[in-house]
C-alpha cells in the first residue's frame, strides 16, 4: 500500500522532526499536523512543520493513510479516542512512544477496528517542543516496530518503508522485549542522570558553586540528559514500571557489589569492570553506533 497522506498528532521534537524529514526526503507526501496547544500550533505554522496545521485532530486525520501519534506516552489514549470517529477505514495508526506494551494495549483498546502498528524511533535529544525538531533526527537510527501476529504484512512493509525513507534502520520486536531492552539502554540511564544531578543539587552547601564551576567534566554529560522533558519521562517511568523496576533491581545489586569492592579495597574487581565497560564503548564505536552527529539538535555544544 502507498502512503500519500500523513497526519502527525503532537508537534514537538518528534512530530516536528517527522514533518521536516518528510518535507526533505518525501516531498510528494502530504502532511497535516495537529497539537492540543494553540501556541505550539502557531509555532508549527511558522516553522512549516507540516503542510497544513489543523485546529482539530478530527480535521487532521480526515484524509490520512498513516496517522502517527507523537504525544507523551500517558496521552496516547486521549489522542487515539479524539480521532476514533474521524479515522479513514484503511488508515494505519502508529506512534513514536518510548515504551511500547502499555501503548499497544491502550491503542488497540481505543481503536479496535484499525490497523495499529506501534513504533519507537530510537532517536532524540533532551530538547522538546515545536522549536526542537530537525529533519536529520532519524538518519542512521533504529526504528523499532512492535506489530502483533495479526498485523497484515503489507502494512508492516509500508510502515517500514516509510521509516527507511526518513533514514532509519528497521527492527521488528515484541513489545514486552522492547520495554526490557529500552529500560536498560535508555530509561535507567535517564533515571541515573536525574538522580545524580538531583543529589548534587541537594548537597548545596558542599557544591553550590562547585556544581557549576567544575561541570565541564563527566557531570556535564549527566546534566544534559537530566534536562530532558519532565512530562515525557514521568510518563515513560509510569508506563514501563515492571521492566524498569526489574532492571533497577539488577542495577542496584551491581552497585552494591561495587560499593563492597571500594570499601574492601578490591582494586582488581574495579579494574576488571572498568576494562570490560571500556571494551563495550569501543565496540559501539567500531560498529558505527555512537553519535556520529554530536551537535545535531543538542544543546551542549
Ligand atoms: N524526546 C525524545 O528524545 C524522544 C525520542 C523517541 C521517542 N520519544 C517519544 O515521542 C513522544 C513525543 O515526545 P517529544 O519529545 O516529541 O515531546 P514534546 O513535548 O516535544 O512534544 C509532545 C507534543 O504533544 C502535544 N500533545 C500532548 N497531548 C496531546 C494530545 N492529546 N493531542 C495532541 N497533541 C498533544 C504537546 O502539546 C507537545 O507539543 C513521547 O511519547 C516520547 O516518549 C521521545
Ligand atoms: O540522545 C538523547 O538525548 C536521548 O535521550 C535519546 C533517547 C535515548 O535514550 O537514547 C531518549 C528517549 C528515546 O525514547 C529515544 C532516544
Amino acid at each position: 500500500m502507498a502512503i500519500g497522506n500523513v497526519a502527525i498528532i503532537g508537534l514537538g521534537l518528534l512530530g516536528g522532526s517527522i514533518g521536516l524529514a518528510l518535507a526533505k526526503h518525501c516531498p510528494e507526501i502530504a502532511t497535516t499536523g495537529f497539537d492540543t496547544d494553540p501556541v505550539t500550533r502557531d509555532a508549527a505554522r511558522a516553522r512549516n512543520l507540516a503542510g497544513t496545521i489543523s485546529n482539530t485532530s478530527i480535521e487532521a486525520v480526515a484524509n490520512a493513510d498513516l496517522v502517527i501519534l507523537c504525544v507523551p506516552v500517558g496521552a496516547m489514549g486521549f489522542a487515539a479516542e479524539a480521532i476514533r470517529d474521524a479515522l479513514p477505514k484503511n488508515a494505519i495508526v502508529s506512534d513514536v512512544g518510548s515504551s511500547k506494551q502499555s501503548v499497544v494495549d491502550t491503542l488497540r483498546a481505543a481503536l479496535p477496528d484499525h490497523c495499529v502498528i506501534p513504533a519507537h524511533p530510537v532517536a532524540g535529544t533532551e530538547q522538546s517542543g515545536p522549536e526542537a525538531g530537525f529533519a536529520e533526527l532519524f538518519e542512521h537510527r533504529w526504528c523499532i516496530l512492535t506489530p502483533s501476529a495479526e498485523t497484515p504484512q503489507d502494512s508492516i512493509d509500508a510502515l517500514s518503508e516509510f521509516w527507511e525513507r526518513l533514514g532509519s534502520k528497521i527492527e521488528i520486536m515484541d513489545a514486552k522485549h522492547h520495554d526490557l531492552v529500552l529500560a536498560v539502554t535508555s530509561h535507567i540511564p535517564h533515571l541515573i542522570a536525574y538522580t545524580i544531578v538531583g543529589t548534587a543539587s541537594d548537597l548545596e552547601d558542599v557544591t553550590r558553586s562547585e556544581v557549576i564551576k567544575y561541570s565541564a567534566g563527566g557531570f556535564r554529560d549527566f546534566t544534559r540528559i537530566a534536562a530532558s522533558d519532565p512530562t515525557m519521562w514521568r510518563d515513560v517511568f509510569l508506563n514501563n514500571k515492571d521492566a524498569v523496576l526489574e532492571m533497577l533491581g539488577r542495577f542496584t545489586e551491581d552497585l552494591t557489589a561495587l560499593q563492597r569492592a571500594i570499601r574492601s579495597g578490591d582494586g582488581d574487581a574495579l579494574h576488571d569492570l572498568f576494562t570490560r565497560t571500556r571494551a563495550i564503548r569501543r565496540s559501539i564505536i567500531e560498529q558505527g553506533q555512537d553519535d556520529a552527529r554530536p551537535d545535531f539538535g543538542r544543546s551542549d555544544h
